[in-house]
């Protein structure tokens, strides 16, 4: 595998992170019921200055809802393309809302085409205008969806409050550090589907290429197929397997670009090499569309100099996903 990808990170803040060949699970109970947030703050801070990603367990969400939400999202992906094509992100502009077809979105464009559709939906509030809101796309042969994929978004929204609370915290912030930056965060919910694949599996066309999340968090629901592989300091790939009744957590670059690179929005991909259909369910945080992003003071010192100047969360997110996408590539 390329290793100049990991070399995004200079080398010196390489060097000082720990190896990794696993990603740590952490027990979020304390941080929910209030017992001890400060152990699990301290938790998340190796795992997000070492792996940027981490498992989290006793999170509160009902492993049968989330089941409910897979079997649904199995049932919207069996249905014929040109239903879902009816869909298509690109009718939402730049809402950013509806299906993507196999390798319709590229996060590697350069090197790799995704062999992966998905579903994107997002917060349904119409006063808010601007890029990344706007109707959802609902099948209306497949009236459950909305319900079901609608309410497990909120569920991910407020769990993602929970975490950023011991994210801000790990970081010597008040727990409401990210209130400021999110009172309306940009957020997709998305459903993913990995087609089985067979033969030789070259870099050309896998899962999910190479790729770092843009915005603040992710959590992700995986099936028990396995695929997703986090990049360690070495720039191998660790396997991260499934483990039941967990969620996956990584930080995006809006976090990595916080923290002035002490915590790591870490490369991470998916080769489906099970034979076997994968799915899974990201939900993406952001910060609001004009939330400034610049490093915190307590993050820049003389060995870790200022590295970022600031950035709107919108601008960062709507350059990446410029291009991914091939609706916006074409339209520029
Ligand atoms: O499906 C997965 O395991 C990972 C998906 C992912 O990395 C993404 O959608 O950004
Ligand atoms: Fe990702």
């Amino acid at each position: 595998m390329s290793k100049n990808l990991v070399i995004r990170l200079d080398d010196k803040l390489r060097a000082k992170r720990d190896n990794f060949d696993k990603i740590p699970v952490v027990d979020i109970a304390p941080l929910l019921d209030g017992s001890n947030k400060q152990r699990v703050a301290q938790e998340i801070r190796w795992a997000l200055s070492n792996t940027g990603f981490m498992y989290v367990k006793n999170h509160g969400i009902p492993k049968n809802f989330v089941d409910s939400v897979f079997d649904v999202s199995r049932r919207f992906f069996d249905l014929p393309m040109s239903q879902k094509m009816t869909l298509h992100i690109s009718k939402s502009d730049v809402a950013f809302r509806g299906y993507i077809e196999p390798f319709g979105e590229n996060t590697d464009p350069g090197k790799t085409k995704d062999l992966k559709e998905c579903f994107d939906i997002g917060p349904e509030r119409p006063t808010l205008e601007g890029p990344f809101w706007g109707p959802n796309q609902w099948p209306s042969s497949l009236p459950e969806l909305r319900k079901l994929t609608y309410g497990y978004h909120q569920q991910m929204a407020n769990l993602a409050k929970i975490l950023l609370k011991g994210i801000a915290l790990s970081l010597d912030q008040s727990e409401c550090y990210f209130d400021n930056l999110m009172r309306n965060p940009i957020s997709i919910q998305r459903l993913l589907h990995y087609p089985p694949q067979s033969g030789h599996i070259g870099e050309e066309i896998i899962g999910i290429g190479a790729h770092t999340d843009y915005g603040n968090l992710t959590i992700l629901a995986q099936d028990d197929v396995g695929g997703l592989q986090v990049m360690n300091r070495d720039g191998d790939w660790v396997e991260g397997i499934p483990i039941h009744g967990t969620f996956v957590i990584n930080i995006g670059d809006l976090i990595q670009r916080l923290t002035n690179d002490v915590y790591l929005a870490n490369m991470h991909r998916v080769v489906n090499i099970s034979g076997r259909e994968r799915y899974s369910i990201p939900f993406f945080i952001d910060a609001d569309f004009n939330a400034i992003i610049e490093p915190l003071p307590s993050c820049v010192t003389n060995s870790n100099p200022l590295r970022y100047k600031p950035v709107t969360c919108g601008e960062h997110k709507f350059g990446r996903f410029a291009a991914s996408y091939a609706h916006l590539a074409k339209a520029r």
